[in-house]
């Protein structure tokens, strides 16, 4: 064999193509549209790697492009010899292209888990169905979850049996009041309203009449009031009414009316219903403290007079 390969019997005889012009253009337009197509392709997929540097293969395709390139270079080659005898040079980019193609090959083979795991347009059409539907459901929770705060909210700070603000938003309310007013120098007015014996209507009708007289009263003194007037429930039988922007004597005149319409009120029950009215207002250096204990004061002394009556401090 190797004697053979000496004495120059195996070695080639060179292309000729049988001097025949069709297997000329048979083989050089292969090799040309072969070699365009080479020369684009690289291009592309070097385009592809600069716009898309997020993927995390990309060197394989930059390997993938060398490939190609040099599988273009051989097809240009192999033409030249079609008249020219250039076999070293084309030996070599065989050669060199036979290499890429084996580093191509074994990098291939080694990706093939990644490239496994990217999934398909079709599962990523059913994930992003899925999370829009998580999406409309976090939504429908969301919103829930506002609704719920706006109840509890309201629920921490309205009075659940006669709706009025309880004590916390009230004295909130007038905290906030008492700092406007004394800031602006403006008048404001504070009436304690306590509802008379109201232990002998539970005594005598049971604690859900009780309920009942109290969510009456309630409305009552919210339809005495102007929309500006703030009336929470200060305790069990106790309301506390803020006047912002009204004098002593303005509130005097309301605390009458208020004690009048309550006194007034026909429930069907052989006890008559009265409340006392404790009215303060504001003076210079008042705190909160000083300004509720003056209306607690002056409530306590209409208790301490007989009842259903109008003391101001
Ligand atoms: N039905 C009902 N009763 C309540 C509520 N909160 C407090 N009370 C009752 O109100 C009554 C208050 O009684 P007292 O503090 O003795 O006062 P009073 O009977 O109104 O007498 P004076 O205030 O002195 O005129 C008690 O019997 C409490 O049980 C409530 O939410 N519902």
């Amino acid at each position: 064999m190797l004697e053979r390969l000496l004495d120059g019997s195996l070695m080639p005889h060179g292309h000729c193509l049988l001097w025949r012009e069709d297997l000329l253009f048979l083989h050089l337009s292969g090799d040309i549209l072969t070699f365009v197509a080479y020369a684009s392709i690289p291009a592309a997929l070097i385009y592809m790697v600069r716009k898309r540097a997020d993927l995390h293969i990309n060197s394989f395709f930059i390997l993938f492009a060398a490939f190609i390139a040099f599988c273009g270079i051989t097809h240009a080659i192999s033409m030249l010899n079609i008249w020219y005898g250039y076999y070293f040079i084309e030996g070599l980019a065989k050669f060199f292209t036979g290499i890429i193609s084996i580093l191509t090959a074994i990098m291939f083979w080694r990706l093939m888990p990644t490239i496994m795991a990217i999934p398909s347009s079709k599962i990523l059409a059913q994930r992003n169905d899925e999370l829009l539907q998580m999406q409309r459901q976090l939504r429908q929770a969301n919103n829930e979850l506002e609704k719920n705060a706006v109840e509890l909210r309201n629920l921490a700070s309205t009075d659940t049996l006669t709706g009025l603000h309880n004590r916390r938003l009230i004295l909130k309310l007038l905290s906030k009041d008492l700092e406007i007013s004394t800031r602006y120098n403006r008048e404001l007015s504070l009436l304690m309203v306590d509802i008379d014996h109201f232990k002998n209507i539970n005594d005598k009708y049971g604690h859900q009449m009780g309920d009942h007289v109290l969510s009456l009263i309630a409305k009552k003194l919210e339809d005495e009031c102007r929309q500006t007037d703030l009336v929470g429930r200060y305790g069990g039988e106790e309301f506390l009414i803020i006047l912002p922007e009204t004098n002593q004597q303005a509130a005097i005149e309301l605390a009458e009316r208020v004690r009048n319409e309550v006194n007034g009120l026909d429930i069907g029950l052989s006890i008559a219903i009265s409340c006392s009215i404790g009215v303060t207002s504001l003076i210079k250096g008042d705190s909160i403290t000083t300004l509720i204990k003056r209306a607690d004061d002056a409530l306590y002394q209409a208790k301490d007079q007989g009842r259903n009556r109008v003391v101001s401090a």
